[in-house]
């Protein structure tokens, strides 16, 4: 499905509330740790894609899943999976088949775990037989992708001596790690992270943190409550840095103090003129300022998936960029480097550069097209949703717009609420 979005119609002045789905993160945690302790109760789960795949393959009874695009399910089911008896082979989609699995695999095989690589060596499809884990000190490298170190602390709980978790480099996506802690504790887990100021060598790694995490029986937390997803209100922030001052527009359920690192987008918008207030569990944007910023450089290792929104709001206000922290972002849905630098460049206003971890954006605002921009999404969600703000100052052509089901179903609904003119084509 390819979508026209064109210029809303008429300003639009009156004040909307959308309610935003669960967060994806928070879900697909929770779901493995109900998996684990079946008494615990989920309230507010995500509607995403990666979420449905997470549930579907917990409740199946196959021994073969599929989850489809979903990062989270992949990394935090191969744990899973080694963790309890049974033989289960774990597939994904043609992108998860490239997206590298092999830190948290060896790690996991490490400590007793037999896991073995279907296909190409270092990536899924794996076929997993579990209940072997049989030690209690891993170590893995920790600067390609947090969700292998969460995988591990999910299952960590429910081993019979729990797990010592000595993590080697420079820790990346932190904030996902402090959301993992979080939930753990509150349900009773306990849990000892030591960040070490001066990182020792050991066996010739450096050794930077260690996670320990001792064994739980009963949880003392029944019942939790997911909080809406912040990294897709980023694309909101984008569009009210976009419209006129004084254009107002309410999120909920948002709280104040999140578990989400995404919530940092709180900070990065008032360089785009947005304030956020909170209201009760409502979150309202206020576009208050137009005397902007001419240049930002904002480091994004803690909030990587804010990369793509942030840089289009740039782009279309016209804010010369430098983004980076970005090396996750190779091995994300797509190369989302390349991607940025490949769409980008298709907006006469921008001149892109790009290194391995970096992207340098100079711009002048964004003025209309004769032609609809072209939007190419490479199956990832958020080349759709982060462009589409735009579309209140050129027309452009989203293709493959279905992508944003992976982890917000309803944005195209949401976005013709606030009068972008969308079509079908
Ligand atoms: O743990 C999580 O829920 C996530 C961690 C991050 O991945 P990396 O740790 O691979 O950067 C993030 O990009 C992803 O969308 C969700
Ligand atoms: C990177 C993402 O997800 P995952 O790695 O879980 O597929 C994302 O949602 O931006």
């Amino acid at each position: 499905m390819d979508l026209l979005l064109e210029k809303p119609i008429e300003s639009l002045n009156k004040e909307l509330t959308f309610t935003i789905t669960g967060s994806k993160s928070e879900s697909n945690r929770l779901l493995i740790l109900q998996a684990l302790y079946p008494e615990l109760e989920i309230h507010n789960l995500s509607n995403s894609d990666d979420t449905v795949h997470m549930q579907e393959a917990l409740m199946s009874q196959k021994n073969h899943v599929n989850i489809g695009h979903a990062g989270t399910a992949m990394r935090f089911l191969t744990a899973y999976y080694s963790s309890i008896e049974g033989i289960v082979t774990i597939t994904g989609s043609q992108r998860m088949q490239q997206r590298p699995i092999a830190v948290l695999v060896e790690a996991l095989k490490s400590i007793g775990a037999k896991i073995e690589y279907l296909n190409e060596e270092g990536y899924p499809p794996l076929q997993i037989e579990g209940g072997h884990i049989n030690a209690t000190i891993v170590k893995l490298n920790a600067s390609i992708s947090s969700q292998y170190i969460t995988a591990l602390m999910l299952i960590a709980p429910s081993l019979k001596n729990g797990l010592k978790i000595e993590l080697a480099g420079k820790l990346t996506s932190r904030p996902y790690i402090e959301m993992t802690v979080g939930y753990l504790r509150s349900l009773g887990v306990t849990v000892n992270w030591s960040k070490q100021d001066t990182a020792i060598q050991k066996d010739k790694q450096i050794l930077s943190e260690v996670i320990q995490i001792k064994p739980l029986d009963t949880i003392i937390h029944k019942s939790l409550t997911v909080e809406s997803d912040w990294s897709s209100a980023g694309y909101w922030y984008s569009w009210v840095a976009l419209q006129e001052i004084g254009y107002k527009l309410t999120l909920q359920y948002y709280f104040k103090e999140s578990v989400q690192g995404d919530s940092k987008l709180q900070e990065y918008y008032e360089a785009f003129g947005v304030q956020t207030t909170f209201v009760n569990e409502q979150l309202v944007l206020t576009k208050i300022s137009d005397k902007l910023a001419q240049r930002v450089v904002i480091n994004l290792v803690n909030e990587p998936d804010q990369a793509q929104t942030i840089f289009a709001t740039c782009l279309a206000l016209g804010i010369n960029a430098h983004l980076t922290g970005l090396h996750t972002l190779r091995i994300k849905e797509t190369d989302r480097i390349a991607a940025l630098k490949d769409v980008g460049s298709r907006f006469r206003e921008s001149v892109i550069q790009t290194t391995q971890d970096t992207i340098t954006l100079t711009c002048v605002p964004l003025a209309p097209h004769d032609k609809p921009v072209v939007i190419d999404t490479f199956d990832d969600h958020r080349m759709a949703m982060a462009f589409a703000p735009l579309a209140c100052r050129t027309s452009l052509l989203i293709k493959d717009a279905g992508v944003v089901t992976k982890s917000y179903p309803q944005f195209w609904d949401d976005l013709k609420r606030v009068n972008v003119n969308i079509t079908e084509i």
